[in-house]
């Protein structure tokens, strides 16, 4: 499939196969368990209106708009007029989302992560599998301002003003960092260490978790809920991870830690499928054995 998306010239199959694979991030980022707070194969974690099959329903829902996001960006600069398109685009992944859930949000803020990065997937005509390309041209194009973007209220904004801490759209701007220097850094040390892919994957959503300022996570349980789920994070890293028993016992008490302040780090599971997208889009180089 990696090799096919380098050598696709064409703007309609580079963008059935990016829409595919950003699907395919959110189902598997989803489907990962066990996860703190957040819908997984066990539960719906503190979310009374989530269910695994409404989120699941939910990413294909989400595949036209990330083909039309390609298709747009196809060969394009990130300047102000792709800008104008790809926000008009994912308002309107936004409102299909919306139809398919019954008004519920799933992916809000994986519309806008996993959007901007097939966005500049496809500036690139798929030929890029630098990771540093792709978040930079992502970055430049979250940080055009978008001339037909609403003033509205939402949660995330809210927070990040409430307490003065960035949130989705500054990650994207600042060209991801939490999934580029954290994120994907320890989903792949966790591979060469021996873990399991899933043990690797909850140990790559740990990692952006353990400082991400969630805006998710802000709302519903304040600072002192943030920090919790901060140190809880990081402990189970810091006690070998996943793979290793002690981490698993520390990540039993976040898990309870979250369904007992209530709280799910949307953002963080965001961040995990956008790792995910990036791991197959740019993959870490093969040492050459000569
Ligand atoms: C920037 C977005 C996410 C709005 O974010 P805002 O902070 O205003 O808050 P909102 O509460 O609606 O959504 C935030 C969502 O982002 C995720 N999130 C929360 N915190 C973080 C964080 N620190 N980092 C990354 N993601 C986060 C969560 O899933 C959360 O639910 C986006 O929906 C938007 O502006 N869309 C407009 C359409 C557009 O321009 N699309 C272009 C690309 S497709
Ligand atoms: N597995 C998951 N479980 C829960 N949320 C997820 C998951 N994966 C991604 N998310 C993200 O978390 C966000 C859920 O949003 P949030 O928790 O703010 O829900 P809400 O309905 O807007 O708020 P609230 O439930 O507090 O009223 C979505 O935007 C989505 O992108």
């Amino acid at each position: 499939m990696l090799n096919l998306l380098v050598d696709q010239k064409n703007a309609q199959q580079l963008a059935q196969q990016l829409a595919q694979l950003a699907t395919q991030a959110l189902i598997e980022e989803v489907r990962l368990t066990p996860k703190p707070g957040l819908v997984d194969q066990r539960n719906s974690g503190a979310h009374s209106d989530l269910t695994l099959e409404l989120m699941e329903h939910s990413a294909h829902s989400l595949t036209d708009t990330f083909y039309a996001i390609a298709k747009a960006s196809y060969d394009y600069p990130a300047d102000a007029s792709l800008r104008a398109e790809i926000g008009h685009l994912g308002r309107i992944g936004e409102t299909a989302m919306l139809e398919a859930t019954g008004g519920i949000n799933t992916h809000r803020g994986a519309i806008w992560a996993l959007g901007l990065i097939v966005s500049a997937a496809a500036m690139h005509k798929g030929q890029s599998k630098s990771l540093y390309q792709l978040t930079h041209t992502a970055a430049a194009l979250a940080r055009i301002d978008d001339p037909r973007q609403k003033q509205q209220f939402s949660k995330g904004k809210h927070a990040s003003m409430r307490y003065r801490i960035p949130g989705a759209r500054e990650q994207a701007q600042q060209g991801f960092p939490h999934v580029v220097q954290l994120g994907l850094p320890q989903l792949r040390q966790s591979r060469r260490n021996g873990a399991s892919e899933t043990h690797a994957r909850v140990d790559a959503l740990l990692a952006v978790m353990a400082t991400l300022t969630d805006t998710c996570v802000l709302s519903r349980g304040g600072l002192a809920a943030l920090d919790t789920i901060h140190h809880g994070a990081r402990e189970v890293l810091a006690a070998g991870g996943m793979a290793c028993a002690r981490g698993q016992q520390r990540f039993t008490q976040l898990d309870r830690d979250a369904m007992q302040l209530f709280v799910s780090p949307g953002g963080a599971a965001d961040l995990l499928s956008a790792t995910l997208l990036l791991d197959w889009l740019a993959p870490e180089p093969t040492t050459n054995p000569n």
